[in-house]
């Protein structure tokens, strides 16, 4: 679900997002087709058994003559092999297409997660994602290779086993359509009640995974500050939600069955009196009566099923609702139908012209008017106080958000305008936090462009003073990341580096990468900066007076404009607000001075 509160939507919105699953099925419907006619085969093979008995009952047994018995014994035989082999079949057609259906789903999620803009994820709880990308597709999985199947080879079997049981004796038919349709209608009540609780523990499911995610990510912070013990109390609190919300399931469908055993065992004792009493009367055969009882026996499992089929039916509507939730989110960002395309030596002049910036759903903007100039090669640091708007900026011209108002432009061309792989080839973005894959050194940094040859991995490696990696065990296949070696904030933020200039960008975005580094580490991916910068445009966020050292100009962000463009002497001596920035970041002003 969203950072928002979860809901329940109608039973149709749940019912219309099971049937866009057709789409998936469409090409696997002969071995869908297949396995229901080999499973309906294996039903019949099992009702035709009691009309069997009956003949023996009638024929040989009760006129003591044998000779028919052989073949009827052998056809029994051959009825129950037939409907073990059909039973298995079922099994063998639909695993291949139930299990590649599952993995085509959650393919095309992941691919739409990629598209999706920065502003979805930043609404959606990465633990909710996770459970709809694993939990629910199983739970579609299910319904696809069992539930959907079963629900009308079972619907079939049962209409065809009343009929068999009308056409035996229609009084034995009537006393177990009695039983059955009071069965369906409870069962059918009972499973909106189930679905209801299906769609909460999904949600539950989501939000305890969020926990999880978040601890893990977090373990650091938690054991700074010693807040293991708060965390820990939520995902109980969240847990014994989810246990309770489990507890009140098991409870629906314990009465549920409840109502599935008694009803049937009462449907048998009927038959079984009107039988007798029409087997004395002499209006009955006692063949008839075995078979009907056997055949109302063998109608209990389509019969009781039937509210569970639809419970399971219930579960994974809810769940590919999910699915669709996420599916359906706008991809925003996306290539301009008629793309231009950018001068053939793109000199990376970057222009914001009157940008005006509000985040979806707010109405307040974060920038009202920013108009701002970087001359081809400058470095420009971007200075404001905390939360004025300076990251959001940043955003703009790599288009990971567009703006609201305004145009930023690259070489003249609105970014709009161009296809987002050429904007991405031209203008590379570094953060502040520095994000590795568990993946090698060569892997990450050839992150930075489509086609990173060895040389231009070596050489990005170099520009960003990273070559701390040839000393690690396996140098440049050294695996990184969550699953590899730990490297320190400053390697990581050098790797961040390299990984924005390995394609050889003319623009480069980035945000503080020396905040949050200790001076020891500052000094080395400084050093990695300056020569990072030269020869191309950079807009560089300056969280501290030894970021702004490496601009040509500084550019001051406030109440949503430029207040202030200079260089950092100009403004230091004749803009107070400035000054009174200065004042406030790590270092003395003084310090800085040029
Ligand atoms: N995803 C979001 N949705 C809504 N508002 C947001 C979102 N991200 C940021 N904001 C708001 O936009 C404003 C500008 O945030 P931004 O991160 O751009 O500021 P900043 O100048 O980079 O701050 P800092 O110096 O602390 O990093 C802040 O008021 C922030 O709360």
């Amino acid at each position: 679900m969203s950072k928002t509160q979860s809901h329940q939507p109608a039973r149709s919105t749940n019912i219309a997002a099971l049937r866009r699953l057709g789409a998936y099925l469409r090409p696997v419907r002969g071995r869908m087709i297949g396995s229901g006619t080999a499973v309906f085969g294996s039903m019949i093979c099992g009702l035709t058994i009691p009309l069997l008995i009956q003949r023996i009952l009638d024929g040989p047994v009760a006129h003591r003559d044998t000779t028919q018995l052989t073949w009827l014994i052998i056809t029994i035989a051959a009825l129950g092999t037939g409907e073990a082999v059909l039973f298995y079949t079922r099994r063998r057609l639909i695993a291949g297409p139930s299990t590649s259906i599952e993995a085509q789903l959650r393919d095309d999620l992941y691919h739409h997660l990629q598209r999706l803009p920065i502003a979805f994820h930043d609404r959606w709880q990465s633990g909710q994602l996770l459970s709809r990308a694993v939990s629910d597709l199983s739970t579609l999985r299910r319904f696809i290779a069992f539930a959907f199947i079963f629900l009308i080879v079972n619907t079939l079997t049962l209409v065809v086993g009343l009929v068999v049981l009308f056409v035996l004796s229609p009084v034995l038919g009537i006393i177990s359509l009695a039983c059955a349709a009071p069965l369906i209608l409870i069962s059918t009540l009972y499973e909106s009640k189930y679905a209801v609780l299906a769609r909460r523990a999904q949600d539950q499911n989501g939000d305890l995974a969020t926990i999880v995610e978040e601890s893990v990510l977090g373990v650091r912070v938690l054991k700074a500050f010693g807040r293991g013990r708060h965390l820990a109390d939520r995902f109980t609190r969240e847990a014994k939600a989810l246990r309770a919300t489990e507890l009140r399931k098991v409870h629906t469908v314990g009465l549920l069955w409840a109502a599935i055993i008694v009803l049937p065992e009462i449907a048998i004792a009927g038959q079984l009196l009107f039988g007798a009493f029409a087997i004395v009367d002499g209006t009955m055969t006692v063949g008839t009566l075995v078979a009907g009882v056997a055949v109302a026996t063998y109608l209990r499992w389509p019969t009781d099923s039937i509210g569970w089929l639809l419970a399971e039916t219930n579960q994974a509507a809810t769940a590919s609702t999910r699915y669709w939730e996420v599916r359906d989110a706008p991809v925003t960002i996306t290539d301009p139908p008629a793309p231009r395309t950018l001068p053939a030596h793109a000199r990376g002049h970057v222009r914001f012209e009157n940008v005006r910036f509000a985040y979806p759903g707010t109405d307040e903007e974060v920038l009202r008017g920013v108009t701002l100039d970087l001359r081809p090669g400058e470095t420009i640091a971007l200075v404001g106080a905390t939360g004025s708007g300076k990251t959001t900026l940043t955003a703009l011209v790599g288009r990971l958000a567009d703006v609201t108002g305004g145009r930023v432009t690259v070489d003249g061309v609105d970014v709009r305008d161009l296809a987002l792989a050429d904007l991405r080839s031209v203008v590379a973005t570094a953060f502040e936090e520095p994000v590795l894959f568990s993946a090698s050194v060569r892997e990450n940094v050839a992150l930075g462009t489509t086609g990173a040859t060895e040389d231009d991995v070596r050489q990005a490696l170099q520009v960003a003073s990273a070559d701390f990696v040839h000393d690690l065990p396996w140098g440049v296949d050294t695996r990184i990341g969550e699953q590899g070696l730990s490297l320190s904030g400053g390697q990581r933020q050098r790797l961040a580096l390299a990984r924005a200039v390995v394609g050889k960008p003319s623009v480069l975005v980035l945000d503080d990468p020396l905040s949050a580094l200790d001076v020891h580490t500052e000094a080395e991916v400084e050093h990695a900066l300056r020569n990072v910068l030269t020869d191309v445009t950079a807009l560089v966020v300056a969280h501290r007076p030894s970021t702004v050292q490496l601009a040509d100009r500084v550019a001051m962000l406030a109440d949503g404009r430029i207040t202030a463009v200079g260089s950092h002497s100009e403004l230091l001596a004749t803009n107070e607000k400035y000054r009174a920035l200065l004042s406030t970041m790590d270092e003395e002003p003084s310090e800085v001075v040029a």
